[in-house]
């Protein structure tokens, strides 16, 4: 395996959400959550025999940790008395299916739905010398409820060893802790269950899961208030980040610059015609401090450098683009860089190797303490100087002018509302994805623009 793919591994423990992100891109890379869960299953089994059990209790949760469990009965059933208890109700297709398979083994399978059903197998639990816990995982949350509740109780009060996959059951006593993939924050071994390191070295539709869900009573604001700072020179560039703002959640968003374009959805401060002077920098610091993430660079040109780095520092969050890039390096509270090669040549002082794991370290040690990079190119790197991201969503025909302004965008409206790594991982992959549906709707001519909506439908069309 690459050396570069392993170095930059997320810390262990993992948080559950990130988990799921990963399982996630894991089935978008082609492994199935039915994969998955054969070599949980299977390693579970293979974890129970080594403590040369005689008869061995698998208790089954109605989620995928279920699932896993019922897998691994399948294997035991092979060579051992093994008896499956488990929670009555829907379960998800992969769970249910092994469920299934496990009924034509013919082992003796007991549903439960109350605490009178399990108190009737009290027998299973004592007879047992060792059980499977396969209960709850990575999706338990709240207190426990029956039968789950009593499973438990009459689990800790045999005398069996009690093994746990992925993670215990809250409240249980588990004597070992087989974690799948990575450890949940407690484990006492861990299984390879297939997860390609891909899944979670790239950005993939798993990253989305992350992005916090418009409420129902959300109020006018919630998705958060952007300013664009930009045009000059290039006057559509910060129309185009402001649009792809909108287009990505914020729900209001300012665009100052010295150019009226005709863009009904977004909110122009006129500015005089070039970006200096104490009158302006004042005007745009007042709209930096109210504003949830400001934007500053697209389409700006050279000459507003000291207006940037004020702007800047009144920004809680900034997005540093284009123009914007250069030394002294601006900074906001919070800020994520978008340079391409050259860009981060000039203001970061280093070249790109064009070598995915040279570039890594290099754009790794080039974060400051509060900023983000996310380098563009064939391959986009983000890092926060310790975590590193790969992006590969994208396509050639995205080298036309503007596509940059529109990752600014949507950087921006993410960052509002989520960390700015995160952020900024999925506005690489986002608009990558963006330009690889525009250009199977257009081909090689497709303009900037065009990304616009599917940008949308990507975030938040399912
Ligand atoms: N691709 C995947 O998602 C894979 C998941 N795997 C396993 O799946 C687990 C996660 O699966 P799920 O997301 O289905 O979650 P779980 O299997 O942890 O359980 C979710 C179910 O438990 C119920 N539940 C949650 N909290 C409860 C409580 N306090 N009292 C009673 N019932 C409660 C929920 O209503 C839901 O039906 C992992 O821990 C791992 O073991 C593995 O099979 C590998 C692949
Ligand atoms: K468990």
């Amino acid at each position: 395996m690459p050396s570069w793919l392993t170095e930059w591994e997320d810390e262990d423990p993992i948080e559950h959400s990130r988990m799921k992100a990963i399982e996630r891109n894991a089935e978008a890379l082609g492994v199935s959550t039915r994969q998955m869960m054969e070599s949980a299953g299977r390693a579970l089994a293979e974890e129970a025999l080594m403590q040369s059990p005689e008869q061995v209790l698998v208790l089954c949760g109605r989620g995928n940790n279920g699932g896993d469990g019922f897998v691994a009965a399948r294997y035991l059933a092979r060579t051992m008395e093994c008896s499956c208890i488990y929670v009555s109700g829907d379960r998800k297709g992969d769970s249910a299916a092994n469920l299934k398979a496990l009924t034509a083994c013919g082992i003796p399978l007991h549903e439960v739905s109350c605490r009178e059903d399990i108190s009737r197998l009290a027998d299973l639990f004592s007879s047992a010398d060792l059980i499977i816990d396969a209960l709850l995982g990575t999706g338990a949350g709240g207190n426990l409820r029956e039968p789950i509740a009593s499973c438990v109780a009459m689990a800790n009060e045999s005398p069996a060893y009690i093994l746990s996959a992925d993670l215990p059951t809250p409240g249980i006593s588990a004597d070992a802790i087989l974690a799948f993939h990575r450890s949940k924050g407690i484990a006492t071994s861990i299984a390879d269950i297939g997860i390609p390191l891909e899944a979670e070295c790239f950005t993939g539709p798993g990253d989305l899961l992350s992005i916090p869900k418009k409420p129902e009573n959300a109020h006018k604001g919630y998705g958060g208030k952007v300013l664009v700072v930009g045009g000059g020179p290039y006057q559509g560039a910060p129309y185009l980040a402001g649009l792809a703002a909108l287009r990505a959640g914020a729900d209001i968003v300012f665009v100052a610059s010295p150019h009226a374009l005709d863009c009904p959805d977004l909110i122009h401060i006129p500015l005089p015609g070039r970006i200096s002077g104490e009158e302006i920098c004042d005007l745009l610091i007042k709209y930096a401090r109210e504003a949830d993430s400001v934007v500053i660079g697209p389409g700006l040109g050279a000459g507003s450098h000291d207006v940037v780095l004020r702007v800047a520092a009144a920004a809680r969050r900034a997005v540093i683009d284009a123009d914007a890039l250069r030394l002294p390096l601006p900074a906001g509270g919070e800020t994520i860089y978008t340079p391409h090669a050259g860009e981060f040549a000039r203001a970061f002082g280093r070249d790109r190797s064009g070598n995915n794991e040279t570039d890594a370290a290099i754009v790794r040690d080039a974060c400051t303490e509060n900023g983000i990079i996310l380098l563009k190119g064939p391959t986009d790197i983000i890092t926060d100087g310790r975590r590193i991201r790969f992006n590969r969503t994208g396509v050639p025909a995205m080298t036309v002018g503007g596509t940059g302004d529109i990752l600014a965008g949507v950087a921006a409206a993410l960052f509002c509302r989520m960390p700015a790594f995160e952020a900024a991982a999925i506005a690489a992959y986002v608009t990558g994805r963006a330009g690889e549906e525009a250009a199977l709707a257009i081909g090689d001519g497709l303009i900037a623009s065009d990304l616009l909506l599917f940008i949308a439908q990507i975030l938040y069309g399912d």
